[in-house]
C-alpha cells in the first residue's frame, strides 16, 4: 500500500506544492469567515429566543439533529458524510457556546465510554463534570446544578444498565437524546511491563465480559480483577508493574498508556446507548424514539394487554425491558422505546389506550434518534 491520497490522480503531478497550499489559504480565509458569519447568526438565534421568553432554552436538540443529517446528506464528498457531521458538531457547539455553554454531567470518572459519549453528543465546547455514580447524575441535573445529564442504558453484549432505568422510576427528568457509541476495548500497559509479563488484568465488570472469550485465549492465567470503571483501571496500571488494563481510547489518552492489543472485544459490533436527560420536552426533528415506563396490575395477559395498542397503531416498538417494582412484592414495571414522538397523531392513539389499560404510565420523553 502505498499513502496516497484517494482521489490521487496523474494530473496533480504538474501542480506544484506551493501553489496548492496558496488555494488552501485562500480557502481556509473563506471558511474562517463563513465559520464566523455562522457564530454571528447563532448569537441573533439567542437574541431572539429571549426576546420570546426569559428563561428560553439554547441548545435545541431537534435542530442539531436535523443540521447534522442534512449535512450528511448534502455532503459530496471526498470526506466521509460522518467526518463531515463530526466537524460541524463541533461548529455547532461552539456556536451554543456563544449563546449559553452548556453544562452536562455524566457518569465518571474522566476517561470512561460515557465522557466519551458526552463529547460526541455535545461537542468540545460543552462544559462536562464527572460524577461518581449514575444518581448522582440524576440529582445534579434534578438540583439545576447541570443543565443535561448523560447516562450508559444498555450494551449490545452485555443488556441493561439497571441502575439508569431504576432511576428513573423516582425522577421528573425527560430523555432529551440518545448517543450510540461504538465500543473498543485495547489492553493497556504502563511503559514497564512487558507482553508477556502480564499477571493481573483489570476492567470494570462488564468490560471484563465483553472480552472474556479474548482473555481465555490469550490470557488464561492471569488473574482478573474487576474494579468500578475503565478509567480507573487504567489509573491502577499506570503506577503499577506486569498489570494491564482494559479500556477504550480516552482511559489511554489520560493517563499516557500503550495499546499492547486493540479492540479485544469479542463482538465486533459492539456498541453502547446512551441517554442524555434533562428539564425539558424535545419537540419532532422528524425521525424521533419515545421511552416510556408503565406499570402493570399483576393479572394474566397484563403485558399482552399493554402492548396490543401500539400493534394495532402500528407503533415499531424498539425495546421493551421489565424491573421489578419498588412498591409491591412481585410487582413490575416495563419500559419501553418504540420509533415516533408523542406529539404524532398515531403515537397518541397508542398512548390514550395504554393509559386505560394500565395502572399508570409515565412518557420519559420523545428525543431525536442518534445521528453520529
Ligand atoms: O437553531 C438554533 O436554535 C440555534 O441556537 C443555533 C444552533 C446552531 O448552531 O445551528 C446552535 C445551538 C442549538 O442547539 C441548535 C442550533
Amino acid at each position: 500500500m502505498t499513502d496516497q491520497p484517494s482521489s490521487f490522480d496523474n494530473n496533480d503531478q504538474g501542480v506544484d506544492l506551493g501553489a496548492l497550499r496558496d488555494r488552501i489559504d485562500t480557502l481556509d480565509q473563506r471558511i474562517l469567515d463563513l465559520i464566523s458569519e455562522r457564530a454571528a447568526c447563532a448569537q441573533q438565534v439567542a437574541h431572539v429566543k429571549l426576546a420570546e421568553d426569559p428563561e428560553a432554552v439554547f441548545y435545541r436538540p431537534e435542530r442539531e439533529a436535523q443540521v447534522l443529517k442534512r449535512i450528511m446528506a448534502l455532503n459530496k464528498g471526498p470526506l466521509a458524510g460522518e467526518e463531515m457531521a463530526r466537524l460541524f458538531r463541533e461548529i455547532m457547539s461552539a456556536c451554543l457556546a456563544l449563546e449559553k455553554p452548556v453544562r452536562a454531567a455524566y457518569l465518571g470518572p474522566e476517561g470512561t465510554f460515557t465522557q466519551q459519549a458526552a463529547l460526541k453528543h455535545f461537542g468540545d465546547s460543552a462544559v462536562c463534570k464527572p460524577l461518581p455514580a449514575i444518581d448522582e447524575v440524576f440529582r445534579e441535573v434534578e438540583a439545576g446544578a447541570a443543565n443535561y445529564g448523560v447516562v450508559p442504558v444498555e450494551n449490545s453484549t452485555e443488556g441493561v444498565v439497571n441502575h439508569t432505568l431504576d432511576s428513573f422510576m423516582d425522577t421528573s427528568l425527560r430523555i432529551c437524546g440518545e448517543v450510540v457509541l461504538r465500543i473498543h476495548h485495547h489492553l493497556l500497559v504502563g511503559s514497564n511491563t512487558r507482553r508477556d509479563k502480564v499477571s493481573r488484568i483489570y476492567s470494570h465488570s462488564q468490560s471484563l465480559a465483553q472480552c472474556r472469550k479474548w482473555l481465555d485465549a490469550h490470557y488464561p492465567h492471569a488473574e482478573r480483577v474487576a474494579v468500578s470503571s475503565n478509567a480507573e483501571a487504567a489509573r491502577r496500571v499506570k503506577s503499577e508493574w506486569h498489570t494491564a488494563a482494559i479500556a477504550g481510547d480516552m482511559a489511554a489518552r489520560l493517563y499516557g498508556l500503550e495499546r499492547l492489543e486493540e479492540k479485544i472485544e469479542d463482538m465486533p459490533d459492539n456498541s453502547t446507548r446512551f441517554l442524555i436527560i434533562g428539564n425539558h420536552d424535545v419537540p419532532p426533528s422528524g425521525e424521533d424514539k419515545t421511552s416510556l415506563v408503565a406499570s402493570m396490575r399483576n393479572q394474566p395477559g397484563a403485558l399482552h394487554d399493554l402492548l396490543e395498542p401500539f400493534h394495532r397503531h402500528k407503533v415499531d416498538m424498539t425495546r421493551l425491558e421489565s424491573r421489578p417494582s419498588r412498591h409491591g412484592l412481585w410487582n413490575y414495571v416495563f419500559f419501553i422505546d418504540f420509533k415516533g414522538h408523542q406529539e404524532e397523531p398515531r403515537v397518541q392513539a397508542a398512548l390514550e389506550e395504554v393509559r386505560l389499560r394500565a395502572a399508570d404510565v409515565r412518557v420519559l420523553g420523545s428525543y431525536p434518534v442518534g445521528v453520529l
